[in-house]
């Protein structure tokens, strides 16, 4: 049985709708001048808390997230409309990672208070029409661009419960069925191990108050290694504000459990035993644990617990029930109310929601050139801007391929290629998709006469295949 307060998602920006290539046809307007829009925006993904959730296994049947594809521009300045953006809805406690090992922040968002949003990925830029490629000097630009490609990304999230007071303790203790006395909870209680495998939440109303419990499955030894799902059930405990151990007081050896239990919290994250603690010792209407409890009072005096800390209960009867409920009350007002920072919370999400708008504000000439393979002679140009610039770039049309040679001029990635020895007919690689043919020919002539041989190959120049002639020095 899986147990899912963790779980893995593959979320995909829209791209980029592609610019339109038109011109103004009216009877009375001889030269109409260049009339194509611009594609829309790809939809962006944005996550959101949901506080009627309480889990992430939704994201067992739901895994892949894609967002709206940008509408290309068309005719008289037609710009396409926006791709629809989704939201994805987790609950509060949500922790969001980068599965990217590499990635630079690997926390990408804490999503706590219901309501929070966050932007996880943005969409693609849609392509610029030729409209926006009139100049004083070119007035009828035969060019567009394609819509950037969406970013996408795997992502890793796990909840930790937002909870006021955790239940831990050795399996069958009876948390659920302290949970259920105390609140309007009806976890599932049985007479084994394990009849939770999954955190329970309740409400507990007493005194006018409201304070939210968590019932945690039972901890074994050697639950700070991952035994028996420790690793899950511990880091539920992180967020709790007050821990009550359970000890079951029939057990063979009650004072052994609860120094077990006490190693596995400090074993996992020495933080959780500074955690404000209030023992319960359970099963008081049982003969064999009402026998022992003044022994367990004296011991767990000895490791420093106070008698104020300790109670005498049974989650069957409700004895003690409420005194355990008061004390946990007044330790909630000692500690400093938890305030949620909206700018702490909202983590930079630049590193990733910046990874589909890939190369802006980095410069072209941030690149590298590196020989791929010998033979045949490969070479490949690395290059956020670059890459994002190739991919961009629309190969139908002759003045889209012209301002890429021209790019490659000004970079300094053509001087690079030939400091580095670049042959004629060498393979240039840049990005996935872009693989052209170094030419020391790059005469207007000549890179005309090029295209115009591939296009006619094709049937139409794909993207891709553009063939990259290049004067010589
Ligand atoms: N007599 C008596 N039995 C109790 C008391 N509390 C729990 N039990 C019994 O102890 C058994 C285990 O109770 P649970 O509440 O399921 O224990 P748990 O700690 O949640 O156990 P796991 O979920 O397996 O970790 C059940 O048979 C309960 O009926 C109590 O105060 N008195
Ligand atoms: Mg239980």
């Amino acid at each position: 049985m899986r147990y899912f307060d963790t779980a893995k998602i593959h979320i995909k920006a829209g791209d980029g709708g592609r610019g339109c290539v038109a011109f103004r046809r009216e009877k009375h307007v001889p030269r109409g001048g260049p009339s194509g829009g611009n594609g829309g925006t790809g939809g962006s993904i944005w996550v959101q808390v949901d506080d009627s959730l309480n889990s992430l296994s939704s994201f067992r049947h739901h895994v892949h997230f894609r967002a709206g594809p940008g509408i290309p521009g068309s005719g008289s300045c037609k710009h396409g409309a926006n791709g629809e953006s989704i939201t994805i809805s987790v609950p509060p406690g949500t922790i969001i990672r980068s599965s990217d090992p590499d990635a630079p922040e690997p926390v990408l968002a804490e999503m706590l208070k219901p309501g929070q949003r966050a932007l996880l990925l943005c969409g693609g830029r849609g392509g610029r029409g030729n409209a926006s490629f009139k100049t004083m000097r070119n007035t009828a630009p035969q060019l567009a661009e394609v819509g950037e490609v969406g970013g996408e990304s795997w992502l890793e999230m796990e909840l930790r419960l937002v909870a006021d007071v955790g239940l831990v303790g050795a399996p069958n203790a009876g948390k659920s069925t302290l949970l259920s006395t105390l609140s309007a909870a009806r976890p599932k209680v049985a007479d084994y191990p394990f009849t939770t495998l999954t955190p329970n939440l309740g409400v507990c109303d007493l005194d006018f108050r409201s304070t939210v419990i968590a019932d945690i499955p039972g901890l074994l030894e050697g639950a700070h290694t991952g035994h028996g799902l420790g690793h899950e059930f511990l880091r539920h405990c992180q967020r709790c504000r007050v821990l009550v151990q359970v000890v079951d007081g029939s057990s063979p050896d009650p004072l052994g459990d609860f120094d077990a239990i006490r190693a596995e919290l400090e074993l996992f994250n020495p933080e959780l035993v500074n955690k404000p603690l209030v023992v319960a010792y359970n099963k008081m209407d049982l003969p064999d644990s009402a026998d022992y409890w003044d022994d367990v009072r004296v011991a767990l005096a000895e490791r420093g617990i106070s008698s104020e800390d300790c109670f005498a209960v049974s989650a069957a009867t409700g004895q003690g029930n409420q005194l355990l409920v008061r004390r946990l009350h007044a330790l909630l007002d000692s500690l400093p109310r938890e305030e949620w920072d909206e700018d702490d919370a909202l983590l930079d999400m630049s590193s990733l929601a910046s990874s589909s708008g890939t190369g802006q504000g980095r410069p072209m000439d941030d690149f590298e050139v590196l020989l791929e393979c010998k033979s045949p002679r490969i070479w490949r140009v690395e290059g956020q801007a670059i890459e994002r610039f190739a991919q961009m770039t629309n190969w139908n049309y002759y003045e889209s391929a012209l301002r890429f040679q021209k790019v490659l001029e000004a970079s300094g990635i053509n001087a690079e290629l030939r400091n580095q020895g670049v042959q004629e007919q060498d393979t240039v690689c840049i990005g996935e998709h872009t693989e052209l043919e170094w030419s020391d020919d790059q005469s207007e002539k000549s890179l005309y006469g090029v295209w115009m041989d591939e296009r006619k190959a094709q049937g139409r120049v794909m993207q891709g295949s553009a063939r990259w002639p290049h004067k010589g020095s």
